[in-house]
């Protein structure tokens, strides 16, 4: 057996909608999203054009000998789930590197809203309004929740006391985190917990919520549901159709083709560092996108 089809998983959808209250896909009608939201989804939807938030043309990337991407092209719109799918190696932690300047492309043509910009450092992502949640979620294990929330970007109290004496506004951090968590429905009882005594799922969420303070318009998330049991997943999977309600384009490297079918409305299959293949998730079977992941199928 390849090391990809031990990795890939088929079939959980099912089981993750029913470990999530039995709920199915909210693509099935119209979009229930954001009311600015550019799109819709399901059968017999009005898709509704305009630039995408965020459009790859002709993206290539070489490595020495390597040519990691070729041509890439990729698409993603306000509150809608892309899956980026691809064999070992096909150039989807290049891509994720690529949109989030830390491996700015060697040829094509990035366009944010609409106009072209060039992605050359992590800083410039984040301006534009794109944040990356990469899989070891670069959480520090011994400070707790808020406090990971907030690193990076601590607040100081208020007047002679922030100013004079440099002091924290921890009551201050601590309140904006809570109604950060509780409004994404992530629950953490104890905010004052070291990470490190979290769960993987818990652990992860805490992560998301972390780049969303930030209020990023797209969300790149690399495997993030790779380490966890399935109503872990499941919690993390309804998260992201939060952040599809908030109107945000998620990027959602998977190679879980259940979670992919619970959660993306459309999913760009890599192979060999080149597009193989657009498909739109609820109308496509998950045989189909294997086969374009694995090279049964040319779609380029
Ligand atoms: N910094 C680098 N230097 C040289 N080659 C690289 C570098 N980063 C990636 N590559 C090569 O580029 C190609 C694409 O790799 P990439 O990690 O983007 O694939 P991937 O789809 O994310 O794979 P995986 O699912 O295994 O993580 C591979 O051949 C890889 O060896």
């Amino acid at each position: 057996m390849s090391r990809l089809r031990r990795k890939i998983v088929i079939g959980t959808g099912r089981a993750l909608a029913l470990s999530r209250g039995g709920r199915t896909h909210p693509r099935s009608g119209l979009h229930r999203g954001h009311a600015a939201s550019p799109r819709s989804r399901g059968e017999g939807e009005v898709r509704v054009t305009g630039p995408p938030l965020l459009a790859l043309r002709g993206v290539s990337k070489r490595f020495g000998a390597v040519q990691a991407l070729k041509d890439v092209d990729l698409e993603i719109h306000e509150g809608e789930v892309v899956a980026l799918l691809g064999d070992n190696g096909a150039g989807k932690s290049t891509l994720v590197k690529v949109i989030s300047g830390v491996t700015p492309a060697d040829k094509g043509v990035i366009e944010w809203q609409g106009r072209a910009v060039q992605i050359r450092t992590p800083r410039i992502a984040r301006r534009l309004g794109i944040a990356t949640v990469y899989q070891n979620l670069a959480l520090c294990d011994d400070l707790d929740v808020a406090e990971n929330l907030f690193l990076g970007r601590e607040r100081r109290c208020p007047g002679v006391r922030g100013r004079l004496f440099r002091l924290m506004d921890t009551g201050g951090m601590r309140r904006e985190a809570r109604g950060q968590l509780d409004a994404l429905g992530i629950r953490v009882p104890d905010l004052r917990t070291p990470v490190a005594t979290l769960s993987a799922g818990q652990r992860q969420t805490v992560a998301i919520s972390r780049a969303l303070l930030g209020r990023p318009k797209a969300i790149l998330l690399d495997e993030p549901t790779a380490a966890l049991g399935v109503p872990q997943a499941s919690h993390v999977l309804d998260l992201v159709d939060e952040l599809r309600e908030q109107g945000i384009g998620v990027i959602l490297i998977s190679h879980n083709l259940g979670d992919v079918k619970a959660v993306a409305d459309e999913a760009a299959v890599l192979r060999l560092g080149r597009n193989n293949g657009f498909f739109h998730v609820p109308t496509t079977s998950q045989d189909r996108i294997f086969s374009a992941m694995v090279g049964a199928t040319t779609n380029a």
